[in-house]
């Protein structure tokens, strides 16, 4: 059995960067961006006004002075001539700030009658003016790699960059085993069971960037799980569920080794999560996970999202591991890395009393998993413990 690390350091060898395509920017939200990119232009890419009022020179800002009204200056419009002495323009937010003209005075602080402005007797110094390329400059760069938010797609926008160079989407066939899974919606028979791995898997790849192929569930027989391997063949990851510790019906193992699958390890001294495997399958990367269901989303977490984020290009392919006081006491663990299902209150950590790698139920309350290296000694409360968000 090799340790959690080992065994991440050679999933990780098993993929690397995808390709890149081209998408609309439109499509370009939560996808990863591949190259830097290059502003198309300066923002503003004129000095602007940032509100509404009259635009004059500053030198001859004093209070009560008048000036004349000789044009407008609005967004998308801009005065055409240049300002003189005395002169003033009415202007609005985001006009083009008229050519020598160097302060906006708000609307507020000046009184109009006709043609006339007066200033009031205390005018503000601030000048209301956006310099050119205040926002950013031609040329500048958005840096790569990087998941686009919704303001880089609005900065995107901004640059006029209409395509986005992104990673291509790794494509994950999920291939889910066992004679006693049915889909959800389908009547299980009595010793039938809904497979919820599968969805819970997808639903987790799907949100960090993956496009999931659920291929149809395979039976615990040579001959359907063969059929079920040669429909993931041009999938960029293998990700299998069930089968894969060492009861009569547990096939993944002996048939992946019958296709040709060069295997990377197989059992990691983990809980949950042991009889993980991992090696290469017809050209295709392939990740066995165990079948009990909180195991699988264990292993997905720790295992194929820092695989997903490799393919993706992204350089922190790690979630941050934080760290937080215990909130109960715990006993000395096992020889296994324990990742358990825990709770934060308060800034505390509370592990659940029940840590059975079958209950779903006890994971979708947790939103912590506390990670206990191999043989931890016992831990009391306010002890610092290390854990992922889930
Ligand atoms: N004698 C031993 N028995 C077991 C060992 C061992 O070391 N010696 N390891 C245990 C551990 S740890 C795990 S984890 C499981 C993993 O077994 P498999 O990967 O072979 O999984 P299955 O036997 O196919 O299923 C286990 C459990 O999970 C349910 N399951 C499977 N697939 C799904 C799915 N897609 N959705 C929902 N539930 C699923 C399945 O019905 C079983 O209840 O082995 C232990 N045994
Ligand atoms: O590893 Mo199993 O995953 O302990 O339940």
């Amino acid at each position: 059995m090799i340790s959690v690390e080992e065994a991440l350091e050679a999933v990780l060898d098993l993929v690397e960067p995808l390709d890149t395509e081209n998408v609309a920017l439109r499509a370009a939200n939560g996808r990863v961006l591949a190259h830097p990119v290059t502003a198309q232009r300066s923002q503003p890419p004129f000095a602007a006004s940032s509100m509404d009022g009259y635009a004059l020179r500053r030198a001859e800002v004093e209070p009560d002075a008048m000036f004349k009204v000789v044009g407008e200056a609005a967004a998308g419009h801009g005065y055409t001539g240049t300002l003189r002495a005395g002169q003033a323009v009415r202007i609005f937010t985001g006009a083009p700030v008229p050519e020598g003209a160097d302060f906006v005075v708000i609307q507020e602080d000046v009184t109009r009658r006709g043609n006339l402005i007066t200033l009031g007797h205390r005018v503000d110094t601030k000048d209301n003016i956006r310099p050119a390329g205040g926002d950013f400059t031609m040329g500048e760069q958005l840096s790569a790699s990087r998941i686009l938010r919704p303001a880089d797609i609005a900065l995107l926008a901004a640059m006029n960059i209409a395509n986005v160079p992104v990673t291509r989407k790794p494509i994950i066939a999920i291939l889910a085993t066992g004679d006693e899974l049915v889909q959800p919606g389908e009547a299980p028979g009595p010793d039938q069971i809904i497979a919820s791995n599968s969805y819970g898997l997808s639903a987790m790849f799907e949100d960090a960037g993956a496009e999931v192929r659920m291929l149809p569930i395979a039976r615990d027989t040579v001959a359907s799980l063969k059929q079920a391997f040669a429909l993931a063949r041009d999938a960029d990851l293998i990700v299998t569920i069930g089968g894969a510790s060492v009861g009569d019906h547990d096939l993944i193992g002996p048939v992946a080794a019958e296709l040709g699958m060069k295997q990377a390890f197989y059992k990691v001294a983990m809980r949950p999560g042991k009889p993980l495997m991992a090696g290469r399958i017809n050209g295709t990367t392939m990740i066995g996970l165990p079948g009990n269901p909180v195991s699988a989303m264990v292993c997905g977490v720790i295992f194929v999202l820092p695989m997903l984020r490799r393919m993706l290009g992204l350089t922190e392919v790690y979630a941050p591991i934080r760290s937080a006081p215990l909130g109960r006491e715990i006993d000395a663990n096992g020889p296994r890395a324990h990742y358990m299902r825990a709770t934060l209150r308060d800034g505390a950590l509370y592990p659940d009393d029940r840590q059975d790698s079958s209950l779903l139920s006890v994971l979708a309350q947790a939103d912590a998993l506390m990670i206990r290296p191999p043989r931890d000694p016992a831990q009391n409360i306010g002890d610092m413990q290390q854990y992922l968000v889930i």
